[in-house]
């Protein structure tokens, strides 16, 4: 069983996909599939830096990813604009990874963790997708203790996201995280003996 795992930034989708692993399920993690193509060699990278230029690059050629999300996350035009050089490569990788472990390994649950599913309209690659929720305040001062963030840098970054009210309407399942881990950890449990997951 395939199942799209979502939420806000900082919302605590690695959080909870860890949980899911720790129950054995296996993984497929967006952002590290959107990393990989950032990396030297790759021409996603190639092409992310003949369109917004040589100075998003360190001296050793690794992407500056301050200097890059300073650019886009204030512009929509440029945030469009990076999307359409990235998401196709990582819309591939994310589908050939989570069909290989599927035939794999049929029995399994795959968790496929996409910060981005409902903004890039990718319901329907998934029978049932769970929201990893936090009310935007919660969302906000998580993102903003994390990262070391100011509040306009944490807010730039939730403005480049759809509503997480909406996302949770959209849900299959949620999983409220806002209070304590103990708290998560049991709605994972339960959600897992709904599956009728051993
Ligand atoms: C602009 C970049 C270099 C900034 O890197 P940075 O290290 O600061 O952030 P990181 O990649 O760890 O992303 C953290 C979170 O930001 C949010 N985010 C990232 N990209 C986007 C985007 N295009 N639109 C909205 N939110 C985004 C997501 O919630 C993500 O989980 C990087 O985010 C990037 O390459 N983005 C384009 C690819 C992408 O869309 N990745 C996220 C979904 S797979
Ligand atoms: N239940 C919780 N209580 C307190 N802090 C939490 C809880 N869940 C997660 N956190 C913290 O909130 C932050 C965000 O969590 P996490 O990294 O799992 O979110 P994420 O949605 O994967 O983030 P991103 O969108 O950046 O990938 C982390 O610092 C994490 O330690």
């Amino acid at each position: 069983m395939i199942m799209g795992l979502t939420g806000g930034i900082a919302s605590g989708k690695s959080t909870v996909s860890a949980l899911f692993v720790n129950k054995g399920a296996k993984l497929v993690d967006a952002d590290v599939i959107a990393r990989e193509v950032m990396l030297p060699g790759h021409q996603v990278l190639a092409a992310t830096v003949r369109h917004f230029g040589q100075d998003i690059l360190f001296p050793d050629g690794t992407l500056n990813r301050a200097k890059l999300g300073e650019i886009v996350f204030r512009d929509p035009e440029a945030i469009q604009t990076l999307n359409d050089l990235t998401h196709p490569a990582i819309r591939q990788e994310i589908r050939s990874r989570m069909q290989e472990m599927d035939t794999l390994e049929p029995e399994r649950l795959i968790i496929v963790d996409i910060p981005l599913l409902f903004e890039s309209n990718l319901q329907g690659m998934f029978e049932e997708i769970v929201v990893v929720y936090v009310p935007r305040e919660v969302q906000l001062a998580r993102l903003m203790e994390r990262n070391n963030w100011s509040k306009e840098q944490a807010e730039d970054r939730l403005n480049a996201q759809m509503d997480i009210e909406l996302k949770r309407s959209k849900a299959s399942y949620v999983i409220d995280n806002s209070g304590d881990l103990v708290h998560t950890e049991m709605q994972v449990a339960k959600l897992w003996d709904r599956l009728g997951l051993l």
